[in-house]
């Protein structure tokens, strides 16, 4: 295969019989853990405007940007500037700079007054840019909202009762994010971004027509990933490979520096709830065999892939 299935979400959507969406999303899952989606709701004038508000972040000065640095985030938020996150140790740091935006959950919110990781308020590049945090909301709503009809999707696919997942993303540890990708300086070898697996449930990718993303084949070599204008991609992370006992897949993916132009992407990532624990789905294990993986919460579980990433957090962990 050199390109990924494209799957029409509209009958998820509208009340339309799901079973077709069901099964292509099964084959798609369990074959590469990757494919497009149109039909998603996710309007092109959001899309574009969110884009545009990505780019205007990126070219502010490196201390503007710093004001809103990740390291002084309580819930991972904020602005990860070049060469701070390795997702490919062997390759070294990534050339590109992010800027993550989690739930913006207010003092009062019972994880944040619990003190539960992840959970807290978000940094917003507000005082530079005021038309930022409604963008990014309602992007992110936009996004939740797809995430909701593609795991409604997914729970038919496993055999499942259609909102068999709902109790478990009631208040998700989901982040957007925005990406560029600087063209390497001649010499400079860092890796765009480099080889991984995503950590949580589905990532929802918006990239702009520059190129670059590549998803590894299951027989070896890489698909570069190009997409049909306003369609997303999706893929699976490591926690749905986890919570469906390997059924479905999470495929290593790498962004290769772009050449004579920038290239900007939107992630939107998302995992259950802090405290819902992933097993092994039971339409999954085989009848009398035992699951691969023992239980965990899914907070726990992308706590500790952030910081095998992050060097804020590596920081920390030393200090
Ligand atoms: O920029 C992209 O297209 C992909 C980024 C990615 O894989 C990630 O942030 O996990
Ligand atoms: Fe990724």
């Amino acid at each position: 295969m050199d390109s990924l299935p494209i799957i029409d979400l509209r009958p998820l959507r509208d009340g339309g019989d799901p079973h077709a969406v069901a099964d292509a999303l099964d084959a798609a899952c369990t074959d590469l853990g990757f494919f497009v989606v149109t039909g998603h709701g996710l309007a092109s004038e959001l899309r574009a405007a969110m884009m545009e508000q990505a780019q205007r972040f990126f070219a502010l000065p490196a201390d503007e940007k710093m004001q809103i640095w990740i390291g002084k985030s309580s819930c991972h938020s904020g602005y990860v500037p070049p060469k701070a996150e390795t997702l490919d140790a062997a390759l070294g740091a990534d050339s590109k700079e992010a800027l993550d935006i989690t739930i913006d959950r207010g003092p009062d919110h019972p994880e944040v007054m619990a003190g539960t990781p992840l959970h807290g308020p978000a940094q917003w590049p507000d005082s530079l840019m005021p038309e930022f945090k409604s963008v990014a909301e309602e992007y992110s709503k936009a996004c939740l909202d797809i995430n909701a009809h593609l795991m409604c999707g997914l729970a038919l696919a496993l055999g499942l009762e259609v909102d068999a997942f709902e109790p478990m993303f009631t208040d998700p540890i989901a982040s957007l994010r925005m990406l560029n990708y600087p063209p390497a300086p001649a010499g400079d070898l860092a890796p765009g971004a480099g080889a991984h697996t995503d950590y949580g449930s589905l990532t929802l990718l918006a990239q702009d027509d520059i190129g670059g993303l590549q998803v590894a084949a299951r027989g070896g070599g890489w698909i570069d990933v190009v997409t049909p204008p306003d369609a997303l991609i999706v893929n699976l992370g490591d926690m749905i490979a986890r919570w469906t006992n390997h059924r479905y897949v999470s495929t290593r993916h790498r962004v290769l520096n772009p050449v004579g132009a920038h290239r900007y992407s939107i992630p939107y990532f998302v995992a259950p709830d802090f405290h819902a624990v992933i097993e092994a789905i039971p339409t999954c294990v085989e009848p009398g065999a035992e699951p691969i993986y023992p239980p965990i919460e899914a907070g726990e579980y992308m706590l500790s892939r952030f910081d095998a990433t992050h060097d804020y957090l590596k920081e920390k962990q030393v200090s």
